[in-house]
């Protein structure tokens, strides 16, 4: 059983008006369980409207998605949230500032369940749980548990951020950009770290990047979009030996015009 699967996607903004945008132009994309897929494309490609559609934060106009064979195509955010974590570009979009990262971490665990405490109750088997992951991380976090998530620095809350999305296995984990607020010593961490949690419990994982490296360097697979549409798609060996030139030159082969991107081109 695939871990997503996505048929015929189409989507459109503004539509029957003069401004009508067709951002997605008929995607089909099937992931199997484990698979690291790496998502590159030009400014206004469709990456964000891709993760959105999948994420039900955007209402689909035409096609079905399945995820471990749940059809989510109609179904809310919060129903389709039990299947997905997702990690934004800001990291202060993904903790709670004022409680601690053991409070932080012990909502996640719940998978946000707590609901009628001001603060939630951490019990001390979790504890030593949270010890043990933040350990993993070699970021010293082991022992700022009882520190509040906003005294923290943009790298490490993006690092609990990211073990808050993998502390229960999600079906999917889709990642918006997640270390591009980060100066790049952090980012290239991060990266690190994203690459552990996801290989360690082979998590079925989408990542948008405008950094060519590490959409080659991470995962197992790249798409690459261009106008709403896929139009490079390459996995295994034929991806482990890919360089920057050779995605540009197959960019331009199937798309017919070059990547223009500042963020990619600069990266
Ligand atoms: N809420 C919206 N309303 C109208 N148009 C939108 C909306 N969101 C995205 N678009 C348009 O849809 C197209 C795809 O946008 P999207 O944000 O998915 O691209 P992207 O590949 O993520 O780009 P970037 O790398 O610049 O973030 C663009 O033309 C964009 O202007």
């Amino acid at each position: 059983m695939p871990a997503l699967e996505i048929k015929a996607l189409h989507q459109y903004f503004e539509q029957g008006t003069v401004n009508e945008n067709h951002a997605l132009q008929g995607i089909d994309l099937t992931l199997e369980p484990g698979e690291f897929l790496t998502i590159i494309g030009g400014n206004g490609a469709g990456k964000s409207t891709l993760l959105n559609s999948i994420a039900g934060s955007l209402p689909v106009t035409h096609g079905q998605i399945k995820i471990a064979d749940h059809d989510v195509t109609y179904q809310t955010v919060a129903k389709r949230a039990k299947l997905i974590s997702r990690v934004f570009q800001d990291p202060k979009s993904g903790t709670a500032p004022l409680l601690t990262v053991e409070e932080n971490l012990s909502l996640a665990l719940r998978r946000g369940a707590w609901r009628n405490f001001w603060r939630p109750g951490v019990k001390k088997s979790d504890r030593a749980l949270f010890k043990e992951k933040l350990a993993s991380l070699n970021l010293g976090l082991e022992d700022r548990l009882s520190a509040e998530i906003g005294l923290l620095s943009g790298g490490q809350r993006q690092a609990i951020t990211l073990l808050m999305a993998t502390l229960q296995m999600p079906e999917l984990l889709l990642l918006d950009e997640h270390t591009a607020a980060l100066d790049p010593q952090t980012s290239a961490t991060v990266m690190q770290l994203t690459d552990q949690l996801v290989r360690a419990q082979s998590i079925t994982t989408l990542m948008i990047t405008h950094n060519m490296q590490d959409a080659i360097k991470y995962g197992t697979r790249l798409i690459m979009l261009d106008h709403g549409r896929i139009v490079v798609d390459v996995g295994g060996a034929e991806k482990q030996g890919l360089t920057v030139p050779d995605l540009m030159r197959m960019f331009k082969e199937q798309s017919g015009s070059e990547l223009t991107d500042d963020a990619v081109l600069l990266s």
